[in-house]
């Protein structure tokens, strides 16, 4: 059974600014996610949501500012040896010659986090949680995308993270398959402790199942708020993205031209 008692953790993003040559990807963003908390960010293509991301899992160093996990420099690789941090790569990544149980016991076993039955018990009651127990011995070729979705995030939980980040994880599914998936991820934090920061561009999964939405737009910060807030919004830039995203009366590239 997973450790009701491990501690979730917050994220702190201090005045973080990041460029490639010379273009400038994010520009001195900062805010906070709270230990437990859903936190969804959001905003156009090329905003630099993956960016950020990124320095999370230390794959990118900040130019300026700093990311800390836990109140520890993201950075430092000393940080992910104490945190348990974990990915949900967009395509899930898994390892298409293993079965479900495999993929699912792969990470604890190289890393000798349990001993034989005490992962048997761990993988077998995460597969239950995301209702994919009839999949252990499946591959990942017999699934279907929403299936392997659930595979990817059950993964993830197996090794009991205390942060748990998204990329996408409703793209390429359809409407009713990625509500699901969305509604899955809303509940997790019933089962676990764990804090939860997704990128994603679904903005019903952000306005269903986040505690807060942080708007990113050409590597600046444009809002952080809650989803009623974001209803509630007559900020111009919020109501535009509040919009439905077709409307053939007053369609974008009009109003834009
Ligand atoms: N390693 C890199 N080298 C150079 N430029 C990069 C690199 N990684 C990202 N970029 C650029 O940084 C900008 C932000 O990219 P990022 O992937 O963070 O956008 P995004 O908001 O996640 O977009 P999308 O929603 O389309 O995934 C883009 O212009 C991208 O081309």
């Amino acid at each position: 059974m997973p450790e009701k008692n491990i501690q979730s953790i917050g994220v702190e993003i201090e005045h973080l600014s990041k460029r490639f040559g010379e273009q400038v990807v994010l520009d001195d963003v900062s805010f906070s996610v709270k230990p437990g908390e859903i936190f969804v960010l959001m905003g156009p293509s090329g905003a630099g949501k993956s960016v950020l991301l990124r320095h999370l899992v230390n794959l990118e160093k900040p130019d300026a500012g700093r990311v800390l996990i836990g109140g520890k420099d993201a950075d430092d690789d000393a940080t992910h040896s104490a945190i348990r941090t974990a990915l949900v790569f967009q395509a899930g990544a898994l390892f298409n010659s293993m079965s479900v149980f495999d993929n699912l016991a792969f990470y604890p076993r190289e890393h000798r986090l349990y001993d034989k039955a005490t992962l048997r018990d761990k993988v077998e009651h995460v597969l239950k949680i995301l209702h994919i127990e009839d999949a252990a011995r499946k591959l990942p070729a017999q699934l279907s995308g929403g299936m392997r979705k659930r595979v990817a995030i059950a993964r993830s939980l197996v090794m009991e993270p205390q942060l748990l980040l998204y990329d996408e994880p409703t793209s390429e599914l359809d409407p009713i398959t990625a509500a699901n998936i969305s509604e899955i991820i809303g509940t997790l934090k019933e089962e676990f402790a764990v804090t939860s920061i997704i990128v994603s561009h679904d903005r019903d999964l952000a306005l269903g199942i986040a505690d807060r939405v942080g708007l990113l737009m050409a590597g600046k910060l444009l809002t952080v708020a809650t989803p009623d807030e974001l209803r509630a919004s007559t900020e111009p830039a919020i109501t535009e993205f509040m919009r439905p995203k077709i409307d053939v009366h007053n369609p974008r590239f009009r109003r834009l031209a």
